[in-house]
């Protein structure tokens, strides 16, 4: 362990965490309702790293929306968003959201007796996307992600694509699609299940023009046939900003989705089955109460461990 490192996780003694994943993307969990643990991008590596921490791709600290700036601006529109997912990437960088995360989140706060959610009934919170409603489910949370967005519009409505990514064990740059959901990401489609398999993610994709805060690149394989009772079934792997290779990523997967039924045109189900390497997430289109069209993300969230920094 280096001098800094072992320096940072001293200076956190005491701090109770938990870990938790949504179809494998795992995070380190922090409650700190009143932000008495406001937490640096050191010690979020520290926390996430893999060998000299806990792990994790990624942390998340709730805490009450009224704290932080960007907490209150969200209470003025919705008052009942009590609770702020303030979620931070592996290498200490801030994301405007998380799809697993979310569910998880919500998980966490029902574990720690931070909020009472029965099954069938929804919550409001708050991230830096904006208000989220997540509604608790049987085998897992639905997420209600709002809109997405095309990142260039009048490119992509043009040509269909609008970047092109470079990714090692691929031979020729690959045409994609950039989409926000609250977060940016990159889509690329790949023909073959072999192919999803060449690719090495370890390093990140360069992708052309790169999104200005840079981007989430999901490398996604469409089933033969796409369609399957009703439903579209995709195969997907990610690289993310601020992480790597992760064995799920739920923004990612309702980019994916949203790419592919862009791409399949006129006809191209509502409803989807991501498949991912940590499991299965299932990704909906519907009309929003504002009247725009929304995604719906649903999955499982799962507690595995708590403890406390030594
Ligand atoms: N794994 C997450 C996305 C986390 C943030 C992402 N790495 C970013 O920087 O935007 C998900 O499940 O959506």
């Amino acid at each position: 362990m280096t001098d800094s490192s072992s320096a940072v996780l001293h200076s956190l003694t005491g701090l109770a965490f938990s870990k938790g994943h949504g179809t494998g993307n795992d995070f380190v969990l922090l409650a700190d309702p009143d932000d008495g643990n406001p937490i640096n991008s050191a010690a979020v590596a520290v926390l996430c790293d893999r060998h000299q921490g806990i792990g994790g791709d990624g942390l998340i600290r709730a805490v009450r929306s009224e704290h932080l700036p960007e907490g209150r601006e969200l209470l003025a529109l919705a008052p009942e968003a009590e609770w702020f997912m303030d979620y931070r990437n592996g290498d200490g960088s801030v994301s405007e959201m998380c799809g697993n995360g979310v569910r998880v989140f919500v998980h966490f706060l029902i574990a720690q007796g931070l909020v009472e959610l029965a099954e069938g009934q929804s919550l409001v919170i708050g991230t830096r996307a904006g208000i989220k409603v997540i509604t608790r489910s049987d085998d897992g949370y639905a997420v209600d992600m709002g809109p997405w967005e095309f990142i260039y519009p009048d490119q992509a409505a043009a040509k269909a694509t609008d970047s092109v990514v470079n990714v090692a064990g691929l031979e020729v740059p690959r045409p994609a699609l950039s989409i926000s959901m609250g977060n940016p990401h990159t889509v690329v489609a790949l023909a073959e299940l072999s192919e999803l398999s060449a690719a090495r993610l370890h390093d990140a994709p360069e992708v052309e023009p790169r999104p200005v805060n840079g981007t989430n690149v999901e490398f996604v394989v469409p089933a033969e046939p796409l369609v399957h009772k009703g439903s579209g079934h995709i195969t997907m792997r990610v690289h993310e900003r601020g992480v790597g290779e992760t064995q799920s990523c739920g923004t990612g997967a309702c980019a994916a989705a949203a790419a592919i039924r862009y791409w399949a045109g006129q006809g191209a189900p509502d409803d989807w089955q991501v498949n991912v390497p940590g499991g299965i997430v299932n990704v909906r289109f519907f009309p929003g109460p504002d009247g725009r069209e929304h995604v719906q993300l649903s999955g499982p969230a799962t507690l595995v461990a708590s403890g406390v920094i030594v």
